[in-house]
């Protein structure tokens, strides 16, 4: 099945988005007349420029206010169609895409624009052309893709077909399954787009906020499930105006299309096995069983530092490495590994970041499989030589350059302590009662959010919890929850809008999106507070207020109140249970540890407690360089 994307969904100019889009895999384009004016090529060099990239126009569009005028518009209509033929012949393509009229004069009736279609239809025929039309879901009289089919049923003609895009049809909430009584042969061109749900304006919906199918909430999946039961193989398109996408990297997007249409079809081959057996098969998402490490990289004092926050976190070293200078640490099932390598990747990753983290292990069924996905998703893989007998451990690269890698139980990965390592001790240490880790909190510029949340959701059996707004005093920051339904892996990714937020300045302090924070559990907050105190971990000061309205909200027992305002623990509640957060304060480059309790079925991450946190971090920051306002 061929996939393309439109021009406008990605930014810059016509040629690096043509870079961008022959890099990601694409077959072809469709071509946006604004970006083809745009240019100052000649329409046939255009159609040389697009096809020395590798690629092929499939598209043509959009040709606005066709259907349905009175004279002496319509034949002006008619002449304005021609010039746009003449045009689609010098680029080299033969599908021009006709979207429903708005026109304020636009009479309506189904026949008549019928035979509009026809005659459109008869002067495409004689140059070898075709026409497709598509609802706007805002269009004057043909919102929906029923009437639009409609007309081109009567118009009846060979080279008159309709378009169908995902976003007009799902939009307006118009049943998938509606599409499943349209034969295949007479869809012309399939066009994807995403959205969140957001109740607003349908036209400003759809111009500014269109996502990858995946990144939003409409059920994409569902429409091109339907569309393949018409028997319809022709090429699948990505059509998405969306504002962050203008302003982000060519590569970035193109890169991010291409994943949502392996994922897309993976989903539909896995929903609908018997519409689409001709559909090549990928390895399945990944089930995360655990998180098996977190590696820092760190050198000189820093990494003192580190060691001795993890001493205070109730952490002991486990062991080392058996040919690298990377030190195990541990505490329940936690494995924390300090990587001081003078070389690497490690280095250059503390170099360029300060004390990070370089890679996070997530322990899966089957690793090698999970890297196959990958892959095919159109991830970077990533991989550095291993001295003989030690374990090469498949590897990508996520948030930030960062590493992400794959191990299982049941290849030789499943004994990389004891292959890898050298322990000192077996068995877990109680240490302050941290038990393993609750969520990874990883920090990115907004525009970055969506990619991220699709990476995961690609690879991983795993689904986007709603997006919260965090008042950060700078600014907004959002986060987006990325979780395994037992919460084996939980990741929140941080999206800041202002270079001001602590979000923000950690992006601009570490160089780069990275994680910020990393959570861990406890089964008895209380306990774990005493014994971080007895070892001298720094904790987050919250002010009296928080407390006293803590109480207005919930009228907590007295006693409970005053441990929790004691211990500098935050509290929240939901539904299915209670949360109790511990924060430590801020190092390195604004990296921070949480401990985190879940009582009951709590399933958030203590959001209306993040101002307050983003606040009192805000008050201990140490200066940053940026203007303390
Ligand atoms: O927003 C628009 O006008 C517009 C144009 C062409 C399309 O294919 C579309 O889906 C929307
Ligand atoms: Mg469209």
């Amino acid at each position: 099945m061929k996939t393309s994307i439109a021009t406008v969904s990605i930014s810059g100019d016509f040629r690096d988005k043509l870079k961008a889009i022959q890099s990601a895999g694409f077959d072809g384009i469709e071509i946006f007349e604004q970006d083809f004016i745009a240019t100052d090529a000649s329409p046939r060099e255009v159609g040389a420029m697009v096809r020395d990239h590798g690629l092929e126009i499939m598209l043509f569009q959009p040709f606005r206010d066709f259907e349905g005028l009175p004279e002496p518009l319509r034949t002006r209509a008619f002449a304005r169609a021609e010039r746009k033929f003449d045009l689609m012949q010098e680029l080299g393509t033969d599908l021009v895409l006709v979207c429903s009229s708005v026109h304020p004069e636009a009479l309506g009736g189904i026949d008549r624009a019928a035979a509009d279609f026809h005659e459109l239809g008869e002067r495409a025929a004689r140059r070898g052309l075709r026409i497709g039309f598509e609802a706007l879901c805002w269009g004057r009289y043909v919102d929906d893709h029923r009437d639009a089919w409609e007309i081109v049923r009567r118009a009846d003609h060979p080279n008159v077909g309709l378009i169908l895009d995902s976003f007009h049809s799902l939009g307006r909430k118009i049943p998938p399954d509606t599409i499943r009584r349209i034969p295949g042969d007479k869809i012309f061109f399939i066009q994807l787009a995403d959205a969140p749900a957001i109740p607003m304006d349908l036209l400003y919906w759809s111009r500014h906020f269109r996502n990858m199918p995946g990144e939003g909430d409409l059920d994409v999946t569902g429409f091109m499930r339907a569309v393949m039961a018409t028997g319809y193989r022709g090429p699948i398109s990505l059509e998405i105006f969306n504002d962050q996408y203008r302003a982000a990297l060519p590569r970035l997007i193109a890169a991010d299309g291409r994943r949502s249409l392996v994922h897309l079809m993976d989903r539909v081959r896995q929903a609908e096995p018997a519409v689409v057996a001709d559909l090549p098969a990928l390895p399945p998402r990944a089930h995360a069983q655990a998180i098996e490490f977190i590696e820092f990289a760190s050198g000189g004092e820093d990494a003192g530092r580190l060691e001795t926050i993890l001493t205070a976190l109730g952490f002991e070293p486990a062991g080392r490495h058996v040919s690298k200078a990377v030190t195990l640490w541990r505490q329940g099932a936690i494995n924390i590994l300090l990587n001081t390598e003078q070389t690497g990747f490690a280095r250059s990753a503390f170099v360029t970041h300060g004390t990070t983290v370089s890679d996070i292990a997530v322990r899966v069924d089957d690793a090698p499989a999970t890297l196959a996905r990958a892959r095919a998703l159109g991830t970077d893989l990533f991989e550095q030589a291993t001295a003989p007998g030690e374990l090469q451990i498949p590897a990508i690269r996520g948030v930030g350059g960062s590493v992400l890698r794959f191990v299982d139980p049941k290849s030789d990965l499943g004994r990389l302590w004891e292959v890898d390592f050298r322990l000192d001790r077996p068995g877990p240490l109680a240490g302050a009662g941290l038990t393993r880790v609750d969520h990874i909190g990883q920090t990115m510029i907004y525009a970055e959010m969506l990619s991220w949340a699709l990476f995961y959701t690609a690879i991983f059996e795993a689904a986007k919890a709603p997006m919260v707004d965090v008042a950060d005093p700078d600014g907004l920051v959002r986060s987006q929850a990325i979780e395994t339904a037992g919460g084996a892996l939980r990741v929140t990714l941080n999206g800041a809008e202002s270079s001001r937020t602590q979000a923000g300045r950690f992006i601009s302090d570490t160089f780069g999106s990275a994680v910020q924070h990393i959570a861990f559990a406890t089964d008895d907050i209380f306990a774990t507070a005493a014994a971080l105190a007895e070892r001298g971990f720094p904790v987050l000061d919250i002010g009296p207020n928080y407390y006293d309205d803590l109480d207005a909200r919930f009228g907590l027992d007295p006693d409970l109140l005053a441990r929790l305002k004691a211990g500098r623990i935050m509290y929240d509640r939901d539904r299915g249970g209670e949360f109790f957060q511990l924060y430590g304060r801020a190092f390195g480059e604004g990296l921070f540890f949480e401990i985190v309790e879940r009582r009951g079925d709590y399933t958030g991450y203590g959001a209306p407690n993040a101002p307050f946190r983003t606040a009192a971090q805000r008050r201990t920051a140490r200066p940053t360089g940026m203007p303390a306002r």
